[in-house]
């Protein structure tokens, strides 16, 4: 589904990455961790397309991302949910109306659409705060908003960037939860976070491999996590 082919990335400071190769095959679930600052969220942008390797090659769907225009990466971002690290809301808007933000993106008839947008916010435990602003929600509340975003769409993968940071040990699980139920219809999961007791929580419920990062590469973790 996605492949990183030898990539290495720099942000003009010296190679963050040198020569990343990884594959997240169809209906996979993979962990992404490492420490603050190792480029977890880099590798996610890589992944997704925001960021064009500085060298080595991106595919995604069997297509080398830095040969996609306009449309196409427009099209790959509606097969890519991405759960941002700070959500990414805008405001002044309510909630059911932030995570049907990519419906009106994509052009697709709202009022169509609100069978869809009830069953994901009932899904993510939202109805009662659809009409909340973000500003109002707690951080699990927020972070389950920006999953049901990240899947509207109906994408083939998902990425997380810390979809757990800043919330208690229970909304956690309830998080993984989703997102372990999304892996067990089919789509492919990558969640990139620091929480080694979240990651060891998750492997007696999921098959999950877990990438690493250090000294600027990306390794399988072995048991002993
Ligand atoms: N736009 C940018 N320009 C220059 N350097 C950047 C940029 N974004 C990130 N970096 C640097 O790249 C490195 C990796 O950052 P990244 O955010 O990918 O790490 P991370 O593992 O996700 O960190 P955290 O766990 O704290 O979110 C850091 O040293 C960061 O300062």
């Amino acid at each position: 589904m996605i492949e990183l082919e030898q990539v290495g990335y720099d942000y003009g400071g010296g190679a963050l990455f040198g020569d990343v190769s990884l594959s997240l095959p169809a209906g996979s679930f993979h962990f992404l961790t490492g420490p603050s600052g190792s480029g977890k969220t880099t590798l996610l942008k890589l992944c997704y397309g925001a960021l064009r390797p500085t060298s080595g090659r991106v595919s995604a769907f069997d297509d080398d991302i830095a040969a996609a225009n306009r449309d196409d990466m427009a099209k790959l971002r509606r097969r890519i949910g991405v759960v941002h690290q700070d959500c990414r809301f805008l405001d002044h808007i309510p909630v059911a109306d932030n995570v049907a933000l990519p419906l009106t993106v994509a052009g697709r008839d709202l009022v169509k659409e609100q069978d869809n947008l009830g069953d994901l916010l009932d899904w993510v435990g939202l109805t009662e705060r659809a009409d909340a602003l973000p500003t109002e929600l707690s951080g699990g509340e927020r972070q389950r908003a920006a999953l049901a975003r990240a899947v509207i769409l109906s994408p083939d993968v998902i990425l997380a960037d810390e979809p757990t940071g800043n919330i208690d040990w229970e909304m956690s699980q309830r998080l993984l939860r989703l997102l372990i139920d999304l892996n067990g219809m089919g789509k492919t999961v990558l969640i990139a976070s620091h929480d080694l007791s979240l990651i060891r929580a998750a492997k007696s419920e999921v098959q999950a491999r877990v990438l690493r990062i250090s000294d600027n590469q990306v390794q399988l973790a072995g048991a002993d996590l």
